[in-house]
């Protein structure tokens, strides 16, 4: 931060916007940057900023009626959080107008206080009434995700629109937490915002942090009791913990060292063992093949954007080739440590096709895998997520009654 302001919650959510919008940072870099905040601050700038650049182009487009000419960018994002907090969130009208003003005056802007004043005044008086008359999935998503996301593109786009709730994925027989519900698919899910530190069962070692189609795809090894897993690219552990806790015998692999140690730190929380391994999986080669293989592939993760939505304003088209590009050597790598007739899961939280499928197809021509299609019945209630290939594609828009999920691209390959 350069200068703060009176209000460290606007002064923090105005540095992280910052950070995101005019620095490209990711958000949780930024927020990690936020120095001598107290936690209540710290979640409350962490919610508005979320709220800014989950919904940029509709604030931008209920703010441009009232804007003669374009502000300077850090003006203009001092009237964004003044207008989501209006139009979004629910503040006081004379709250959000004067730390907007108050803002302004700390970030050294003190004559465009007028401005925002006279701007947010006005979009307290109609601005939530314009935002019901637009397009807003629309607005909010940059044309070329939009267009790569084809049929499903309104319902994905939809469901950004509002927070993602917490799922949680359970030992067995351990209690649902109040307020939970138990999904088809195993999960538990609860409202967003719930903080997981607060349950019983997170001190208690029998939960963790698992997107319901985050948890699909380590499933997709069957039962794995009693085998020896190699979990590729695993930190920091959700699905390793899975595995674990299924019974097998895990070496869990990630080449950031720092990423491996939280891993650690969730398994033993949990009361779970993994063998780790810091490396590259480029180069790592086991003693051993292994029968059964989780490769969770580095990725674009624009099947997150709900959790991380500064990845709408952060990837660009290169940025899917570039992971297109690593995700090939990565499977080439997994073949390679793969026991003749081994079970090769291949997963990414991405929405994109050049991650998923085409990956996959490239990969049997290319390394002579075969797919093991997945049955319906694999899934409970998410027939929906299995594609005419037999892979797993669940978008953000499935299962939207119940809060919608991530969007995971999991496939099952046989050597
Ligand atoms: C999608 S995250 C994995 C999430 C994890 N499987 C889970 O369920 O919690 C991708 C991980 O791949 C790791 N990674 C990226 N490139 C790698 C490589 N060449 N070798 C090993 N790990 C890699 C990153 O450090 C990151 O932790």
């Amino acid at each position: 931060m350069t200068k703060t302001g009176g209000d460290p919650t606007r002064d923090a959510a105005f540095a992280l916007l910052s950070a995101v919008l005019d620095r490209r940072a990711p958000l949780d870099a930024a927020l990690a940057g936020l120095a001598d905040i107290a936690p209540r601050d710290r979640a409350a700038a962490h919610r508005i900023a979320a709220a800014v650049l989950r919904r940029l182009g509709s604030l931008d487009a209920i703010l441009e009626p009232h804007l003669r000419r374009a502000p300077p960018a850090p003006v203009r994002h001092i009237l964004r959080i003044g207008a989501a907090q209006l139009a979004l969130l629910g503040a006081p009208a004379h709250a959000a107008v004067s730390t907007a003003v108050g803002l302004a005056h700390a970030r050294g802007l003190g004559k465009f206080a007028g401005l925002v004043n006279a701007v947010l005044r006005k979009v307290s008086a109609d601005g939530a009434a314009a935002l019901e008359a637009l397009d807003s999935p629309r607005l909010d998503t940059p044309a070329w995700l939009w267009a790569s996301w084809g049929a499903a593109a309104r319902a994905i786009a939809t469901t950004h629109q509002g927070e993602a709730p917490l799922d949680l994925t359970l030992k067995d027989g351990a209690a649902v937490p109040e307020g939970g519900e138990r999904l088809p698919t195993g999960s538990v899910r609860l409202p967003a915002g719930t903080d997981v530190t607060q349950l019983y069962g997170y001190a208690a070692g029998t939960l963790w942090v698992q997107d319901a189609a985050a948890a699909l795809p380590a499933r997709l090894l069957g039962d794995v009791a009693g085998r020896r897993v190699l979990d590729l690219c695993a930190a920091p552990g959700g699905k390793t913990a899975q595995l674990a806790a299924a019974g097998a015998a895990v070496t869990a692999l990630d080449r950031d060292a720092r990423r491996l140690a939280r891993l650690r730190e969730n398994l033993d929380r949990l009361g779970l063992a993994a063998e780790t391994v810091a490396a590259d999986a480029l180069d790592w080669r086991p003693a051993q093949r292994f029968d059964a293989i989780l490769l969770d592939a580095p990725c674009s993760a624009t099947g997150t954007i709900r959790r991380h939505p500064e990845i709408l304003h952060l990837r660009r088209p290169r940025d899917i080739e570039t992971c297109a590009a690593l995700q090939d050597r990565l499977l080439d790598a997994a073949a390679a440590m793969l026991a003749p007739g081994g079970t090769l899961v291949y997963a990414v939280c991405s929405l994109q096709p050049e991650e998923g499928a085409r990956r996959i197809e490239a990969a049997c021509g290319r390394l002579g895998l075969r797919r093991a299609p997945l049955g319906a019945a694999e899934l409970p209630g998410l027939a929906e997520a299995v594609t005419p290939a037999g892979d797993l594609a669940t978008h953000p828009g499935m299962w939207a009654e119940r809060g919608g999920m991530d969007g995971f691209f999991a496939a099952r390959l046989q050597g």
